[in-house]
């Protein structure tokens, strides 16, 4: 990475020059005048300029170095411009501060403070750029509260833009943490049923003989307990939108009621004889593989068919190209603001290891990792150990290694595309046949 350029207005070619030694951490442009300064400002659009007040044709007054920070301000709001004043001058420098300016530093020039006064600037500089790009996602982003710049989500939140006024049951494919809810709860907004319920249950986390009642409602006396007519998920969610998370642990009973309800659209509450008409957009989501559960007889066929009319696969995150960093950002931000604590940095060392490392629990997991990490974090910067991932997370520079690993990704990618056709691999791959049938070889892939 390049030095971070820094534009030092000073008519005292003296002093221009001490200042470009101290400064030599940055790339030092110089300025001696108002017109040359505004020259290099557009020229080099630098984050921190130091100015002096007393600019020709005014150097012992501040008339033209107040003019130009109120052009540089107006030109570019962000930069951080820092005063560098005599003593006498002390009044004009606090003008200053009050037309914008970043900070003051008197003469005689102190090389220490002046340093960090200066890198903290570039510090806040960066940070509130940050800011701008993650609000700037944040309204970019297709979906509520999806982030996400990988081209694979993108299309994904295209998808359900398109799919979200259908009635159509959709199921959604992805592993846990994964994003499965939120996708489920972006297809309600969008749809025209946004203003009704949508109603979560999860299959997994109720008990099979609890799940029945639970989903259809019961009357009143038809089990021990049942002590008033109690109404279902289904119809809590009437007008709306149910998401059925973990369908892949439903039990077969129970799976044959819920196939009748998205074929006549009625239900019956458990201990009830009369039927009633609901109506409700289901959606689906399971991080088993319910094709295959099928096959095996282990979930019913014909279910499986009529849940699935839309399937969306959401994408782990550890494959999903820049999100990684992208979305620590974005926890970081939330977390900060929700703990009351100021802005936090991620360490570079941080930073590599969020990268590093595969999140085999998903945004989920990287949420809950970076709530710690704010909690955690002792000084302005949130280091590797606030993180609490595993040890041996480190960055893998090692060529070889990564692209082979690249290289296995995108053939697994590839293959299940292609649902296993070689010929449709290799062609989506760019290769040909046997190159592709060498390279499963050298991978140990069936
Ligand atoms: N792309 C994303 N951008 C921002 N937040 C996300 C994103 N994806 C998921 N999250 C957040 O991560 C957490 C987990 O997401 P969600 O509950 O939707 O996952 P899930 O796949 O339904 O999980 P499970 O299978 O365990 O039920 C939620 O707090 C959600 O808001």
């Amino acid at each position: 990475m390049g030095k971070n350029k820094l534009l030092v207005v000073e008519d005292d070619a003296g002093l221009q020059k001490q200042l470009r030694w101290i400064l030599d951490a940055y790339e030092v442009v110089t300025a001696d005048d108002r017109d040359s300064a505004l020259a290099q400002l557009r020229r080099h659009q630098p984050a921190v300029v130091t100015m002096d007040l007393g600019l020709p044709p005014d150097p012992d007054g501040a008339s033209e170095g107040l003019a130009l920070l109120s052009h540089i301000l107006a030109a570019a709001p962000d930069t951080k411009v820092i005063i560098l004043s005599g003593n006498q001058e002390r009044a004009f420098a606090l003008k200053a501060i009050a037309l914008g300016a970043y900070d003051f530093h008197q003469k005689p020039l102190d090389a220490d403070t002046l340093s960090l006064v200066i890198a903290r600037a570039f510090y806040l500089h960066a940070m509130q750029q940050e800011n701008r790009r993650m609000l700037q996602i944040q309204s970019d982003s297709p979906l509520a509260g999806i982030i996400s710049r990988d081209p694979v989500m993108l299309k994904l939140c295209r998808v359900v833009e398109k799919v979200a006024p259908s009635s159509a049951t959709a199921m959604l494919l992805g592993d846990s943490g994964s994003g499965k809810e939120l996708i489920a709860r972006g297809l309600h907004q969008l749809s025209a049923r946004h203003d009704k319920r949508f109603v979560a249950i999860n299959c997994a986390a109720i008990p099979e003989h609890l799940l029945e009642s639970e989903l259809f409602g019961y009357e009143k006396g038809a089990f021990t307990g049942a002590q008033r007519q109690t109404h279902g998920k289904l119809e809590l969610a009437h007008g709306g939108t149910l998401f059925l998370d973990e369908i892949g642990d439903m039990a077969m009973a129970l799976q044959a009621k819920l196939l009748r309800f998205l074929q006549e659209r009625v239900i019956e509450r458990v201990g009830g004889r009369s039927e009633i008409r609901v109506d409700v957009r289901v959606v689906c989501a399971t991080h088993r593989n319910l094709k295959a559960m099928a096959a095996e007889g282990a979930f019913r066929e014909d279910l499986y068919y009529r849940l699935s009319e839309i399937v969306l696969t959401i994408p782990p995150l550890r494959e999903r190209a820049g999100d990684r960093a992208l979305l620590a950002h974005h926890f970081r931000n939330k977390f900060c603001a929700s703990e009351s604590r100021s802005m936090l940095a991620f360490s570079p060392e941080a930073l590599a290891a969020i990268e590093a490392y595969a999140w085999p629990g998903n945004v989920r997991e990287m949420e809950n990792c970076i709530r710690r990490a704010v909690i955690m974090a002792d000084g302005p910067q949130i280091m590797p150990a606030d993180l609490g991932l595993p040890d041996g997370v480190e960055e893998n520079l090692n060529l070889r290694a990564s692209r082979e690993a690249a290289e296995y990704r995108v053939m697994v990618q590839a293959l299940g595309r292609s649902d296993g056709n070689i010929v449709k691999a290799a062609e989506l791959l760019g290769v040909s046949r046997p190159t592709l049938y060498d390279l499963m070889n050298y991978h140990g892939l069936k």
